[in-house]
C-alpha cells in the first residue's frame, strides 16, 4: 500500500473527497493547510522536553493521583496499560481547562476539571492552553470536511455532537528502546475512542498503522498533523469509515515526543448512527461490535479509560461517581 495521503484542509469542500478516500482506505491521513504556527508547536515541544528532563520527584508533584477524578497530570513509565500490557512511555494528561465553578465540575463529572501544570516549567501552561484552542479549530475544520464527505451539511457536527466537544490532550515521552528488553511497545495496538485524533509528532518516527495490506509506517512530515478517525465515527458511519489500529515503538535511539489531541463528542450525548449513511461495514479488527453499546459518549469513555488506568477507576468508584460502565 502507498504512503498515507497528505490533505490540505484550508478548504474543507475541496478536501472532502480526499477525506472520504482516506477514511475508507486506512482511516489515517496527514493534515496540512491548518494554519497552526510552527512557533507555537516549537514552544510546546521545548516546554514539554524541559518537563520530561526534570527529576522524577519534580514530575510527580503533578502526579495523576493529584488530579483526582479530572484524570489530569503526570504518569511515569509503565503506569499506563494498552491492551493489558504496560507501555514504555511516560506522559501528562490534559483536557479542557475548567475551574471549580464550572457546571460539569460541580456536577462531579469524571474527566472534567482543572489541568495540572508544573511550577518548574512555567512556559508549558500557556503553550498547552493556546494549543488546545488552535487544535479545536483544526478539528472542527476536518469534521466539516468529514460531514461534507458523508453528504451532510458542513456544520453537521459543529451544531450537534461537537458544539460542546469532549477534548483530551496528552503529551507522551517515549524513552529510547532498551535493546536488552527486545523492542517493548511504547503504545500497544489499539484504536482511539472518539471522533478524531490529531497527532503532532517530533522527527523520530515510530508510529505504525494496521492496513489491510499489513503494518504501514506513518513517518513524521514537518508542519503536518497525523489525523485518524476514532471508534465513534466508525460507529456513526456503520463501519463505512474505519477506526484503524495503530501502535508505537521508538527505535530511533532518541527521546521521542508526541502530542495527541483527541476531539470527541459531547460527554452527555448518545452517539447514534448518522442519517443516510447506510453503508455496510465489515467485521472489525478486534471483533467488537461498536453498535452494541448504548449510553452516552461519557459512559463509553469512562469505561475505556478504566481499562487503561485500573487504579484510577477504582478511585473514581470509591468516590461514587455516577454511570461507571
Ligand atoms: O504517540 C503516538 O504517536 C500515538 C499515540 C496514540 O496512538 C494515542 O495516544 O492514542
Ligand atoms: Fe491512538
Amino acid at each position: 500500500m502507498d504512503a498515507l495521503p497528505v490533505i490540505d484542509i484550508s478548504d474543507p469542500a475541496v478536501a472532502a473527497p480526499q477525506i472520504e478516500a482516506a477514511c475508507r482506505r486506512s482511516g489515517f491521513f496527514y493534515v496540512t493547510g491548518h494554519g497552526v504556527p510552527a512557533e507555537l508547536t516549537g514552544r510546546l515541544d521545548a516546554a514539554a522536553r524541559a518537563f520530561f528532563a526534570l527529576p522524577e520527584p519534580d514530575k510527580l508533584e503533578i502526579a495523576m493521583a493529584r488530579g483526582g477524578r479530572a484524570w489530569r497530570g503526570f504518569f511515569p513509565v509503565g503506569a499506563e496499560l494498552t491492551s493489558g500490557v504496560p507501555d514504555r512511555k511516560e506522559g501528562v494528561y490534559f483536557g479542557t481547562e475548567l475551574g471549580p465553578d464550572a457546571p460539569q465540575v460541580r456536577a462531579g463529572l469524571p474527566l472534567h476539571g482543572a489541568n495540572l501544570f508544573p511550577r518548574q516549567v512555567p512556559d508549558l501552561r500557556p503553550a498547552v492552553l493556546e494549543y488546545l484552542d488552535r487544535l479545536t479549530g483544526v478539528a472542527q475544520a476536518v469534521l466539516r470536511g468529514v460531514a461534507l464527505s458523508l453528504g451532510l451539511p458542513g456544520d453537521y457536527f459543529a451544531t450537534s455532537y461537537t458544539a460542546d466537544p469532549t477534548i483530551l490532550f496528552r503529551i507522551f515521552h517515549y524513552p529510547p528502546d532498551d535493546p536488552g528488553k527486545g523492542g517493548e511497545w511504547g503504545v500497544g495496538e489499539h484504536t482511539d475512542y472518539g471522533l478524531l485524533t490529531l497527532l503532532l509528532q517530533d522527527g523520530n518516527g515510530g508510529l505504525q498503522v494496521r492496513t489491510p495490506d499489513g503494518w504501514l509506517d506513518a513517518p513524521p512530515i514537518p508542519g503536518t498533523f497525523v489525523c485518524n478517525i476514532g471508534d465513534m465515527l466508525d460507529r456513526m458511519t456503520g463501519g463505512w469509515y474505519r477506526s484503524t489500529p495503530h501502535r508505537v515503538r521508538n527505535l530511533s535511539g532518541n527521546e521521542r515526543l508526541s502530542f495527541p489531541f483527541f476531539f470527541d463528542p459531547d460527554f452527555n450525548q448518545e452517539v447514534p448512527p448518522l442519517p443516510a449513511t447506510g453503508h455496510a461495514g465489515g467485521q472489525r479488527w478486534d471483533g467488537q461490535d461498536l453498535r452494541a453499546f448504548t449510553g452516552t459518549y461519557g459512559e463509553y469513555l469512562v469505561g475505556k479509560v478504566g481499562k487503561v488506568f485500573p487504579e484510577l477507576i477504582a478511585e473514581t468508584r470509591h468516590q461514587e461517581a455516577p454511570n461507571l460502565g
